[in-house]
């Protein structure tokens, strides 16, 4: 993982209302990412993830990509859980908290049985991932496994539940730049 410990060093930490908010490629789009380290992310995620699964499963926006990745590398078709409703027949809508605000997300396309991987870029608070997870519970699919890029130290709401998360990498980010916990 030597480009992507290279890149959190070299990614700019922004202010945001008193917080240290971390600026990079994988997770923000910007500084821009380059291949190298898209491919040694996936070439991660592959390693670490149970890829005996149906489908994998990627929140908008930004585990988009490298889901997409995932899913040219394994051939394992790829479901989007996505901001916008289409109103579809299958659509199950999800409500979901961050740290910053709350909103919906939708789901289509998963059944009860599925086995599923879901991939993201960044784990903070979990609020995100722990709606999400609830709503395929509910759909009756099993989540097979979860693997994200970063995962921010800290409390967060997947603690005390069922619901294990596999990083690349475990990071705290303050004023100062970004410490990598091995
Ligand atoms: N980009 C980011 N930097 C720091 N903390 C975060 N929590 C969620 N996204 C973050």
């Amino acid at each position: 993982m030597e480009k992507l410990r290279e890149s959190l060093h070299e990614a700019p930490i922004i202010d945001k209302d008193g917080y240290a908010y971390l600026v990079h490629p994988l997770s923000n789009g910007v500084p821009m990412l380059e291949p190298e380290l898209l491919r040694e992310v996936v070439v991660g995620v592959t390693r670490a993830a149970d890829l005996d699964v149906d489908k994998i499963v990627a929140p908008e926006a930004m585990g988009i990509h490298i889901a997409t990745a995932l899913s040219l590398q394994t051939d394992i078709p790829l479901v989007v859980i996505r901001k916008r409703s289409y109103g579809l027949d299958d659509e199950v809508p999800l409500h979901k908290t961050t740290g910053y605000s709350e909103s919906e997300m939708f789901i289509n396309d998963i059944e009860a049985g599925d086995d599923l991987l879901i991939v993201d870029d960044l784990l903070s608070t979990g609020g995100t991932m722990a709606s999400i997870c609830e709503a395929l519970d509910g759909i009756g699919a099993n989540i097979s496994d979860i693997v994200v890029v970063f995962r921010k130290q800290g409390e967060s709401a997947l603690d005390g539940t069922d619901y294990e998360v596999t990083s690349l990498v475990d990071i705290t980010v303050d004023h100062d730049g970004v410490t990598i916990h091995d």
